[in-house]
């Protein structure tokens, strides 16, 4: 016969002394595992127990120490980074810090925080903390990020590869691009600074291709080859070239091609050597100093023409018979076409002159300098940029704006001279007559037309026709225009 229900009700202090005697079982058997049951035999033990009584989950969580072995572990630094933009409303303690060199705030969570995040509609949970010692020392920082085993595949492939790129994509915009000179003495407290015989400080310039005047056709063709460029790493590989890129930018004074320098450098987030051919002595010094650039960076050599030896190698030819501590044209070609084709990845090179002309064709020859870029003198498009940076006016709202494009499309002034017209007083009406007056004057002064290829435009090293007349055009320019030469990164 089974027994009544009323056989099995159970009163609280029935309830209690069970409880009370299985507790006593668990520790009279735990202690005497602990006494009679070797060590390991013993962990064993508790896994099979652990096994058997835990619940089984669906989950799986990854632990992302933040050391691997000795290492920093990458995968820690990714999500610390990658998870700064997924901070949500549901966070209820943050972090935040700042150095005094950084221009940003980092954002981190708080410890036992988490933060959700969903991957090609796979839902993933990230949880941030750290163990500490009796002492409350923190002894590991870690994150651990949970999904259902189902994924495991595609989170721990796709999806951490996506985490890791990620990070570098916000890193590189969130980086400070360096100008390096020679000039600047190196210090031991310079942020980031690569080192080497060049000193460094933060480029802040301003200029991006958004604020540079010049032709949108133009613009757009720079834009798309440096992103070209950006994307063939494996292209490069393959056809057993560098990954690097040559870019000539002539022009009078004064027409954007140091504000083009900056702007690709802040496009790019490239830092910028700037390497100032006087300072150097021989072509061995050039060599030492080029190998210590760093890759991603854009290596400027400034008014190329300017330098006696790079402009003409007949004197060149003399000169190396008398001395050998001249950097000469051949060092600098040596260099590009040798050392330059085989070292470094993700490298730019940048010669600037006002007159191309008096550059020695070696120089110019295609496959030197991947495109030759002119800048020129302003446009009536390139004007309405100037009136949007400088009076934060669409041009074609103002009724004085359409006439000065007309009178600037027929005129020979530079994007410099028209930006300083435009800094002369807060009034908008002010300013635009006086813009007036000034490009008036120019035209008066310069009755003579000039001729279409003026105007912005990128011509490929291989356009023989074009470089020639744009060479003739240069010269003229350069002779007209007696502007002084400056460094305005
Ligand atoms: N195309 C442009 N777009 C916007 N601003 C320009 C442009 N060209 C010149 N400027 C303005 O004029 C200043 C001087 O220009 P920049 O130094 O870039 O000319 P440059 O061609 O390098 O002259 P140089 O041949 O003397 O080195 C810049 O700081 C900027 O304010
Ligand atoms: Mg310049």
């Amino acid at each position: 016969m089974f027994p009544s229900t009323s056989d099995f009700a159970f009163s609280p202090s029935s309830l209690f002394s069970a409880y009370a005697s299985l507790t006593g079982f668990v520790m009279l058997f735990k202690s005497m595992l602990h006494d009679f049951v070797p060590h390991r035999l013993r962990l064993h033990f508790y896994g099979l127990f652990d096994r058997f009584f835990t619940p089984k989950s669906k989950n799986l969580t990854v632990i992302i120490d933040e050391n691997f072995g000795l290492n920093r572990n990458q995968v820690f630094d990714a999500a610390e980074m990658y998870l700064r933009n997924k901070i949500g409303p549901e966070t209820e303690r943050l972090r935040v810090g700042k150095t005094p060199k950084q221009k940003h705030f980092t954002i981190s969570i708080e410890k036992g925080e988490e933060i959700l995040d969903s991957f090609e509609n796979s839902e993933v949970k990230w949880g941030y903390f750290q163990s500490e010692n009796e002492k409350g020392d923190q002894v590991k920082r870690y994150y651990e990020l949970t999904f259902e085993k189902k994924l495991r595949d595609k989170i721990m492939g796709s999806y951490l590869s996506h985490v890791v790129a990620e990070s570098e994509e916000i890193k590189r915009n969130l980086r400070v691009v360096k100008l390096y000179s020679r000039d600047v003495y190196p210090s031991d407290d310079d942020d980031g600074c690569a080192g080497g015989n060049w000193g460094c400080i933060s480029l802040e310039h301003p200029s991006t291709f958004d604020t540079l005047a010049m032709d949108p056709g133009a613009k757009k063709k720079i834009i798309d080859d440096l992103e070209r460029f950006l994307k063939r790493r494996e292209f490069y590989k393959r056809v057993g070239k560098a990954w690097k890129r040559g870019y000539l930018l002539y022009g009078p004074p004064g027409t954007g091609k140091s504000s083009l320098i900056a702007a690709m450098a802040n496009y790019l987030k490239f830092d910028v050597f700037d390497l100032e051919l006087s300072s150097i002595y021989s072509n061995g010094d050039l060599k030492r100093v080029l190998l210590s650039t760093t890759n991603r960076s854009i290596l400027v050599i400034e008014d190329i023409d300017c330098n006696a030896e790079v402009r003409d190698r007949e004197a060149e030819n003399q000169e190396s018979k008398k001395t050998d501590t001249k950097v000469t044209l051949s060092g600098i070609l040596n260099f590009i076409d040798g050392l330059w084709s085989s070292f470094g990845d993700e490298r730019i090179i940048v010669f600037t002159t006002n007159h191309k002309d008096r550059l020695d064709p070696a120089l110019l020859r295609p496959g030197r300098m991947d495109m030759h870029i002119l800048m020129s003198y302003c446009t009536g498009l390139g004007f309405r940029t100037l009136v949007s940076n400088y009076l934060g006016l669409d041009g074609l709202n103002h009724p004085l704006c359409e006439e000065i494009e007309r009178l600037i499309d027929s005129t020979e002034v530079t994007p410099a001279e028209l930006a300083e017209e435009l800094m002369q007083d807060d009034d908008t009406d002010v300013v635009l007559r006086g813009v007036v007056s000034f490009v008036e004057k120019r035209k008066l002064e310069r009755s003579k037309p000039k001729e279409e290829i003026s105007k912005d435009v990128v011509i490929k090293a291989d356009n023989d026709d074009e470089k020639q007349s744009g060479s003739k055009k240069k010269k003229k320019a350069g002779k007209r225009n007696g502007k002084g030469k400056s460094k305005t990164y």
